[in-house]
């Protein structure tokens, strides 16, 4: 038997990004530098299943990772590979986030041809999107675009908008780099479009008992990365955002000091509420509490639930 499993799902994305964590591995962990000493289970998730409405009516974001956690807390694989921004703000007991690779680009890309940015859409140009941090900020700025819900992994997104489906999408940056595609768009300056929490971060999920493979992971974790997430997650979590909720956070550490953005916003973008806060990294957490503190006062009774 494999020394490790390693569960993913099975998109192309995915089994890249659980490629990137073996091989960061092998090359750190002298028990696992063998060939065949990390297997990887792919693991159909109820996420993958459902393409035809947005996630957020579905029953959100814990739908790509639910069947890959009974699987760990089961035995049946060891660690989890997911994109961090596809994580709830909580672990279920018996499991914890034990490291995260090097954050890619955080970014979102605009997908729309020859133009390159926002501004430049035709009006009432169609926008393909069923994230709505992406619609509320699109709207924001251009009440005039008309969007839609366009689902499906990466290369099914891209293949709709060619065919004229729409005319233009968001993709995460870091998505498209790991596939090789970053060249199908330009990237969106986060004051026009802050990503979501966690994108662009690679978290590894496992048991909390299972000491060996916390030292192996732990020989593999991006520190600064996950200072940043942090900080994004705990502002996650005192806005307590369901998925109906636009939200979104971006934290990045310079030097020893974190600056972290976040903003709320209505799903129609008519109103968008946004702060930032720098502090030590050691404060990673009071500072995106504090963050959320301050949206969820300046949003009032109400805002996040309508
Ligand atoms: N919701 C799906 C998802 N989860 C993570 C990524 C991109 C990779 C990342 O953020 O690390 C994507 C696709 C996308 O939004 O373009």
């Amino acid at each position: 038997m494999a020394a490790l499993r390693l569960g993913t799902r099975g998109s192309k994305l995915a089994l890249t990004q659980a490629g990137l964590v073996r091989d960061a591995l092998a090359r750190s962990v002298p028990a696992l530098a063998a060939p065949d000493a990390i297997e990887i289970v792919v693991i159909k998730t109820t996420g993958d299943a459902i393409q035809d409405r947005p996630l957020s009516e579905a029953g959100g974001k814990g739908l790509f990772v639910k069947e890959i956690e009974e699987a760990m807390l089961g035995h049946r694989i060891d660690i989890a590979v997911h994109s961090m921004k596809d994580m709830p703000t909580a672990q279920p007991a018996g499991l914890l986030i034990a490291a995260f690779l090097a954050r890619e680009d955080a970014r979102d890309v605009l997908i729309a041809g020859d133009v390159k940015r926002i501004a430049d859409l035709k009006q009432g140009a169609v926008v393909g999107t069923s994230a709505l941090r992406r619609r509320a900020q699109l709207l924001h700025r251009r009440p005039d675009l008309k969007i839609v819900t366009l689902r499906g992994n990466v290369d099914t997104r891209l293949r709709k908008r060619e065919a004229g489906e729409v005319e233009a999408t968001i993709l995460a940056l870091a998505g498209l780099k790991r596939l090789g595609l970053e060249q199908v768009g330009a990237a969106i300056p986060e004051d026009e479009m802050l990503p979501a929490v966690g994108q662009g971060a690679i978290c590894i999920e496992c048991r909390a008992d299972d000491a060996q493979t916390r030292g192996w992971l732990a020989a593999i974790d991006h520190g600064p990365t996950a200072t940043c997430v942090k900080a994004e997650h705990a502002m996650l979590s005192v806005l307590d955002g369901s998925c109906r909720t636009p939200i979104a956070g971006h934290a990045v550490l310079t030097d020893g000091v974190i600056h972290l953005r976040g903003l709320i916003a209505k799903p129609d973008g008519s109103e968008l509420i946004a702060t930032e806060r720098r502090g030590g990294f050691a404060d990673a957490e009071t500072l995106g509490r504090d963050a959320g503190h301050e949206l969820l006062r300046r949003g009032g009774p109400g805002f996040l639930s309508t």
